[in-house]
């Protein structure tokens, strides 16, 4: 292995996550990992060069005060007890706290700094073929940063002994599958099944309004569609995904309840038993984008905004028909691509356009029109609970405005959602 670790234990501390991220930053990688590990579990994991019990508040469950089995004390590598009540608090001052942190990693433990880009991806790849053998592995590839980045390390370890599948279910950007295909099948040489699963999703979609009803619906057919290729594909094992540090914060730890249960490619029949493989589990979104850039992915997959699962399909509001679906469709990639030619991709947090199933009059050709309204969000935040808006320049907005109206089928009119959230929500749906 050619990175070291500091591994820390969470013994009820809220701080867990943003201790390993202290670490990382002192250059040196630091994982997260239950209180009830054994010991024989820590022994496993690669370069452990000190260990960290991180007490906090949540230490007592259901009344108890949880503890490491004792035989950790006494580990190989140095022991760091650090617990709110116990005998080393952290410092509660930013340049104190890394000076202890400085001492405790590199003067205590004598870790290398040596947590980069290219040593995490020798180390991944090692362990993938280690952990995968000659067996094979089956990935959901949704052209998403996180399932995009974990093919291309898939691809990297086992090559051809990995098979994407990707899913056009007709909601996606407009060039997004395409990408897909190119980036993976044609650059990257991968085994690609592409399925064209449009009118299928689109059927079904027929008719129903209700958002919530949608994104169920688009889940449920979407784990179909993936089972039935699942199932064609012979002797496989192993299943990717793109597991990230903090899917696993949001799902709960032994010591903090779930804010939500995250499920990824979950849903799948028993039968289809599949050991996971999940590579960027430990990573931070940050750390994603910059192994994707290291792996060599384009720009466009690695910072691309986030998009919800259902896709174009929340924000063509009402039942989607295929008329507006395409309008949603193509005003977006005319808003995308003005936002990078002004400068404001990467600058602004989320834009996109959404068309509600209304139509009023307008003037076509000298001619009375009835089409539809496109609106324009662009919104800024930190943490998505709450949001501002993007003060986007006028002439600007006139110019998309014109594009849009010019450009876009059935569309005569352009709007600007002026709404912060709250009370506004970041999506229309
Ligand atoms: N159209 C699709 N084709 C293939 N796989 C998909 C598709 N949509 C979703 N998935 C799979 O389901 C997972 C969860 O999808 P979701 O839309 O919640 O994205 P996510 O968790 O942000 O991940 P990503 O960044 O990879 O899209 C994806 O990582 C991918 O494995």
């Amino acid at each position: 292995m050619k990175q070291d670790m500091i591994v820390i234990l969470d013994l009820g501390s809220e701080e867990n996550a943003r201790l390993a991220r202290e670490i990382r930053a002192l250059g040196v990688y630091s994982e997260i990992h239950p209180h009830d590990i054994t010991l024989e579990e820590l022994k496993a994991l690669p370069g452990v060069k000190g260990v960290i019990l991180n007490g906090g508040p949540n230490r007592v469950v259901d009344g108890v005060e949880i503890d490491v089995s004792r035989d950790i004390y006494n580990y190989e590598a140095p022991v760091l007890l650090a617990d709110h009540k116990g005998d080393k608090p952290w410092p509660a001052d930013d340049a104190e706290r890394k000076t202890a942190l400085s001492n405790f990693v590199f003067g205590v433990c004598g870790a290398e700094a040596n947590w980069n880009m290219d040593n995490f991806i020798a180390d991944q790849v090692e362990l993938i073929r280690q952990q995968v053998g000659d067996k094979k592995v089956l990935l959901a590839l949704s052209g998403g940063v996180d399932s995009s980045v974990v093919a291309a390390l898939l691809i990297k370890a086992i090559g051809k002994q990995l098979t994407c599948v990707h899913v056009n279910h007709g909601l996606l950007r407009k060039g997004e599958p395409e990408q897909v295909v190119k980036v993976f099948r044609d650059e990257m040489d991968a085994n690609l099944v592409y399925v064209d699963a449009v009118d299928r999703f689109l059927d079904k979609l027929s008719g129903v309004a209700d958002p919530e009803q949608k994104r169920k619906l688009i889940g449920a057919e979407f784990i179909r569609v993936f089972e039935e290729e699942a199932r064609k594909l012979c002797g496989i094992q192993f299943l990717g995904q793109g597991t990230i540090y903090p899917d696993i914060i949001e799902s709960g730890t032994k010591t903090v309840k779930a804010v939500k249960s995250h499920h990824n490619v979950g849903g799948l029949p028993e039968d289809l038993d599949f050991a996971l493989v999940e590579p960027l589990k430990m990573l931070f979104k940050d750390e994603v984008r910059a192994c994707g850039k290291a792996l060599g992915l384009p720009d466009a997959m690695v910072y691309r905004q986030p998009f919800p699962g259902p896709g174009l399909g929340v924000r063509c509001l009402g039942a989607i028909t295929r008329d507006r679906l395409e309008a949603v469709r193509e005003s977006d990639a005319i808003l995308r691509e003005e936002f990078a030619r002004n400068g404001l991709e990467g600058k602004v947090w989320q834009y996109f356009t959404a068309i509600p199933d209304i139509k009023s009059v307008g003037v076509r050709d000298n001619r009375r029109a009835d089409e539809w309204c496109v609106i324009i969000r662009a919104v800024n935040t930190v943490d998505a609970m709450t949001a501002t808006v993007e003060n986007v320049p006028f002439e600007l907005l006139q110019h998309i405005t014109g594009r849009i109206t010019a450009e876009v089928k059935g569309v005569n009119r352009v709007l600007f959602d002026l709404t912060p959230k709250p009370t506004g929500t970041i999506e229309w749906e």
